[in-house]
Formats: C-alpha cells, sequence, structure tokens
C-alpha cells in the first residue's frame, strides 16, 4: 500500500489535559478533532475557539471533521485558524463545491463526509474539488462503536473512482478502526485511517499508532 496515514481521534482522549493529550501521538500523521453541535449529531464536543488553540499548540497538523449543520456558514474559520484539513457533512453542506473551494482559497485541504447510509455516485463528479472523501464506518456521533461492513463496498467505489479520475484524493475511513477492521479498510482501498478508543484507549498511543499502521500494511 502506497499511503498509510493514521489520525487519532481526540474524542477519546482527556479534555482536561488536551496539551499532554496531543504530546502522547507525536507518531501520528494528524490528530482528528471532531467538531459536534448537538443538531447535525446528537452529541456536542467543541467549537472554533478550542480548536484554534488545539491548533497552536499541537506537534501534528489538525484534521477537523465538522459534524454541523451549516457548515457553508461555519466552516470557512477553521480554515482560517490553520487547519490543515476541514471535512464538511456532504449531507449538511448547501453549496459543497462552493464551500470546498473557500476552504481551499484559505489554504486548508478540502474533504467531504458521507454517513454510512449516503451514497457516493451523486457525490463522484465532484472530485476535482476535494483533497479527501470521508467514509464514515460507524453513525457518526460517538466513539467506542463497533465498525460497519456494510462499508466497505462503498469504500471500495471511492478508491476505485480515484484511481480512475487520477486526482490525488484521499479516502478516510471514520469509526470502528482497530488492528482487526483496519486491514479489511485498507484492501478496500482506504488510505487514511481515524482512530480514538483504539488509540487513546491504550496505555501507548504512540505505540497503538505504530500497530495499526504494520496492520493496515499486511
Ligand atoms: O467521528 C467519530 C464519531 O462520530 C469518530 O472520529 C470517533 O471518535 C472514532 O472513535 P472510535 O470508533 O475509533 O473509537
Amino acid at each position: 500500500m502506497a499511503q498509510c496515514c493514521i489520525n487519532p481521534s481526540i474524542l477519546s482522549a482527556d479534555f482536561v489535559n488536551l496539551e499532554a493529550e496531543l504530546r502522547r501521538i507525536g507518531g501520528a500523521d494528524a490528530v482528528h478533532v471532531d467538531v459536534m453541535d448537538n443538531h447535525f449529531v446528537p452529541n456536542l464536543t467543541i467549537g472554533l475557539p478550542v480548536v484554534a488553540r488545539i491548533q497552536k499548540v499541537s506537534p501534528v497538523p489538525l484534521d477537523a471533521h465538522l459534524m454541523i449543520a451549516d457548515p457553508d456558514r461555519w466552516a470557512p474559520a477553521y480554515a482560517e485558524a490553520g487547519v490543515a484539513s476541514v471535512t464538511f457533512h456532504a449531507e449538511a453542506a448547501a453549496a459543497p463545491v462552493r464551500l470546498a473551494r473557500e476552504l481551499r482559497a484559505r489554504g486548508a485541504k478540502a474533504g467531504m463526509a458521507l454517513k454510512p447510509a449516503t451514497a457516493i455516485e451523486p457525490y463522484l463528479d465532484l472530485l476535482p474539488e476535494m483533497d479527501m472523501l470521508l467514509i464514515m464506518t460507524v453513525e457518526p456521533g460517538f466513539g467506542g462503536q463497533a465498525f460497519l461492513d456494510v462499508t466497505l463496498p462503498k469504500i471500495r467505489r471511492a478508491a476505485d473512482a480515484v484511481a480512475g479520475s487520477g486526482l490525488p484524493v484521499a479516502i478516510q475511513v471514520d469509526g470502528g478502526i482497530t488492528e482487526e477492521t483496519i486491514g479489511r479498510a485498507a484492501e478496500a482501498g482506504a488510505t487514511v485511517f481515524v482512530a480514538g478508543s483504539a488509540v487513546y484507549g491504550t496505555e501507548d498511543p504512540n505505540e497503538a499508532i505504530a500497530r495499526l499502521r504494520a496492520a493496515a500494511a499486511r
């Protein structure tokens, strides 16, 4: 496999000690920051002021996943705060192409996420506008859920479309990624792996990252 990025999700980290928690994942490619608004998903986490502070102290780039309503209004500010990659949900965006262009114009990579029941096909023509597709492998909202194998065909179709296009679009998967499931997602064509409990639920997060990396490459 050419590329393998492991992005730990801070949803499973200790929110009272976030700076110290970030220092525990120096071996990661980026830190996945889950922004939830209790409207698009039934959970509430952090918003722009906290993400902007994390951005200032993080040893690795930020990969923000906005599980929020009206990303057209809120997402560009995350790019302005210096977040390296900003992902919005296709189901929530009114104008995904315009929004992706606004993110890129502010220096961020543009990602578009799809919930498990959202088909990829209506969005394939938008690939040239995106840097990443995030295929949710659980229903968004909570960490610690079981990987949904029914999402594997969609990962495969997305990866095939990206390969066919020749575009440098990453395929990210998020939810239930463990040493046991990561190989199936990688085999289907995923290239960026978000893992919360499989990293922060262990004694040594950097060791867990290394084990996930090895399992993805098997
Ligand atoms: O976006 C989400 C959940 O909505 C994820 O980023 C989870 O935080 C992943 O947690 P694990 O399933 O890896 O524990």
